[in-house]
């Protein structure tokens, strides 16, 4: 189990991650915000990266701050933008970086970049030069560096921005089979990466994590706010200048303007109720806090 206890952190005067307490187990948890919020600020703390000001970090008994390099062998981490070396085969990379983990045996390190490479799906591209890999080759790469060591904790961040559909279902899968027996952490702002990958969220926002719980949980918070209408493109203007009413979603459909909206209160009378999404779970939490 991952434990924070009031972890904060500050950069001058300035407090990024105000005191968060959370407890994690085993699983995906989706780290969701706007820009700014303090979540790669969290990741790079969970990832020793950075001290906190005050709080402490434990995982499965290490601390954070007493036993770094202990911590440091239990975790693993794909920044935002990790350095390949390009003029590398994938795997004389994973070696130079088996080789950085303390991995002594050269046949040690042979086994293990085989087993991780079949992982992410890479096998045939071990001897291929990382600068001939498509985005999601790299990110799946990125993974295995990150999993070379088989890590407890495995933090990412925003990993599949940019990434073909293909390929970012293929990173799903890969997430959500790591998760089997470790705690991942996903930052992101891609919904559809929460929806199908997460077990729960964390949401955070200026520097506060403020929300903690299943995905049920996080459609619940626009259960019965959820509105779809059909209407003219004079109605449909008046409703964008409500500030009681968020669209959605808006499409033409035969002259008409069918639309999803999020409202307390039913915002016109030939509104329809619907189910909540995800998305809709986390744009009313956004508004609402
Ligand atoms: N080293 C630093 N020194 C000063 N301020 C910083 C530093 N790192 C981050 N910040 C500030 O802390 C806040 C949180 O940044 P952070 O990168 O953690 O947000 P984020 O939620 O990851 O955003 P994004 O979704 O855009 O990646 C931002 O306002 C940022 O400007």
């Amino acid at each position: 189990m991952l434990q924070l206890e009031g972890v904060t952190k500050r950069f001058g005067r300035r407090e990024v991650l105000q005191r968060t307490d959370l407890s994690l187990e085993n699983g995906v948890i989706g780290l969701l915000g706007p820009n700014g919020a303090g979540k790669t600020t969290l990741l790079r703390l969970l990832a020793t990266v950075y001290e906190p000001t005050a709080g402490s970090i434990r995982l499965n008994g290490i601390s954070w701050s007493g036993q770094p390099e202990e911590a440091r062998k239990r975790l693993g981490y794909l920044p935002q933008h990790v350095g390949l070396f390009p003029a590398l085969s994938a795997h004389e990379y994973l070696d130079y970086v088996a080789i950085l983990r303390g991995m002594a045996s050269g046949k040690e390190r042979g086994e293990r970049i085989r087993q991780v490479l079949r992982e992410v799906n890479l096998e045939e591209q071990a001897a291929t030069k990382i600068r001939k890999f498509s985005g999601g080759m790299k990110q799946r790469l990125g993974i295995a560096q990150a999993i070379i060591h088989d890590p407890e904790l495995l933090l990412v961040d925003e990993p599949t921005a940019g990434l073909d559909p293909e390929e970012r279902l293929r990173f799903r899968g890969l997430v959500r089979r790591l998760a089997e027996r470790r705690i991942v952490l996903l930052s992101t702002h891609i919904m559809e990466d929460v929806s199908m990958t997460c077990d729960s969220v964390c949401m955070m926002k200026q520097g506060r994590l403020q929300y903690f719980g299943a995905l049920e949980e996080v459609l619940k918070l626009a259960a019965g706010k959820v509105w779809t209408a059909r209407v003219t493109a004079d109605v449909y203007r008046q409703l964008e200048g409500r500030p009681d009413i968020q669209i959605i979603q808006a499409s033409d459909a035969g002259g008409l303007q069918s639309l999803r909206l999020l409202a307390e209160e039913r915002p016109i009378p030939d509104a329809q109720p619907a189910e909540p999404s995800l998305e809709e779970g986390y744009m009313k939490w956004l508004k609402g806090h």
